[in-house]
């Protein structure tokens, strides 16, 4: 685990002392978006058109930011069009690398090179700043178009549909307000909720972070109870986000991260609605539990100092959700 300053690597750990003892995520280095033209996006420069096999996601299975880019291509019919490269997934303390000794994890298939951290500065030789996947690649280009996971399922929302023909949307025009509320409360208190929760060094800043994430749960349990998916009987990116958090919630963040007033399946609601999205076609296939289990586990040392793997529940993700007849 590290970053890079001026083009050179530095092998640190989250900078909680500053802060009081609370884990605070930086921002998204490269901005720049996808469009069926070419034209500029919301945020960056222009011409990064939509084109078939032009593009590349470097992924690691275990990250719940990545995940949602995984999502997006396998459920917008993206998969023959953006190739994959994964990570393997020990992040240790030359960050995110491409070792291939692990089921699923690729290497960097593009350039054969050995850590994530080369693919950001094949982009910018002084890159300054964190090394995270999701990264979505422009091959043409040779360079990084964005690393922002939200912005990334954005463009494969609606960028590629006049190559695929899925014109499915779960970005909505007349719901983006709404959607937004909901993805602030669940990013804020969830996403990275837990990470606040498990990454505080401070007993102030795990109190502060682990309150506000139970009451959330609570919240959702309550609007799952008459709503099939978050923003009615549709799904749309807030359900994602949401997603690819429960479903590393009782394997990881119960314990690893000690979110542990109630597990997902505690929740009747929350836990059929996992399994309902789990069951989504395309989706199952982006779930890869030993990814997840082992990167937390072996990666943050100075939560699991031992690097023991616990042996966690089974959960029956394909037990039926019956939770059609709420559409
Ligand atoms: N803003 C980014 C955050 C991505 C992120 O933090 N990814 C984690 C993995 S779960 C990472 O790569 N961390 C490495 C680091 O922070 O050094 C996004 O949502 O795309």
């Amino acid at each position: 685990m590290g970053k890079l300053i001026d083009g050179v690597w530095h092998d640190v750990w989250y900078d909680t002392k500053s802060s009081g003892g609370a884990f605070k995520r930086s921002e998204a280095a490269f901005r720049n978006w996808i469009t069926a033209d070419g034209s500029a996006g919301p945020s960056g420069e222009g011409g990064f058109e939509a084109e078939s096999g032009r593009y590349h996601l470097y992924v690691s299975y275990a990250c719940p930011w990545a995940h949602r880019a995984l999502i997006f291509r396998a459920l917008k019919g993206l998969s023959d069009h953006i190739t994959v490269s994964a990570v393997h997934p020990d992040m240790l303390s030359d960050g995110w690398h491409f070792g291939t000794d692990f089921d699923d994890a690729t290497g960097d298939t593009l350039y054969g090179l050995p850590f994530m951290r080369d693919v950001y500065l094949k982009a910018l030789p002084d890159m300054s700043g964190r090394v995270t996947v999701p990264v979505l690649w422009d091959k043409q280009r040779e360079t990084i178009v964005s690393n922002e996971s939200s912005e990334i399922i954005r463009m494969l929302n609606s960028a590629f549909d006049g190559i695929t023909g899925n014109t499915d949307d779960y970005w909505p025009a007349d719901q983006r307000g709404a959607i937004e509320e909901v993805n602030a409360r669940i990013y804020d208190t969830l996403n990275n909720g837990v990470y606040k929760a498990g990454f505080a060094t401070t007993q102030s800043a795990y109190d502060a972070a682990i309150h506000p994430l139970f009451d959330t749960l609570d919240w959702l349990e309550q609007r799952l109870s008459t709503s099939r998916y978050l923003m009615g009987d549709k799904q749309t990116e807030a359900d994602w986000r949401l997603f690819t958090t429960l479903i590393r919630f009782d394997p990881v963040y119960h314990l690893h991260f000690k979110c542990n007033r109630a597990r997902i399946i505690d929740y009747p609601n929350l836990w059929a609605y996992t399994r309902d999205l789990y069951q989504t076609k395309g989706v199952a296939e982006t779930v890869k539990m030993d990814h997840i289990v082992r990167h937390y586990h072996y990666s943050h040392e100075s939560i699991n100092p031992h690097r023991i793997l616990p042996i966690n529940p089974v959960l029956d993700y394909l037990a039926p959700h019956g939770r059609d007849p709420m559409a």
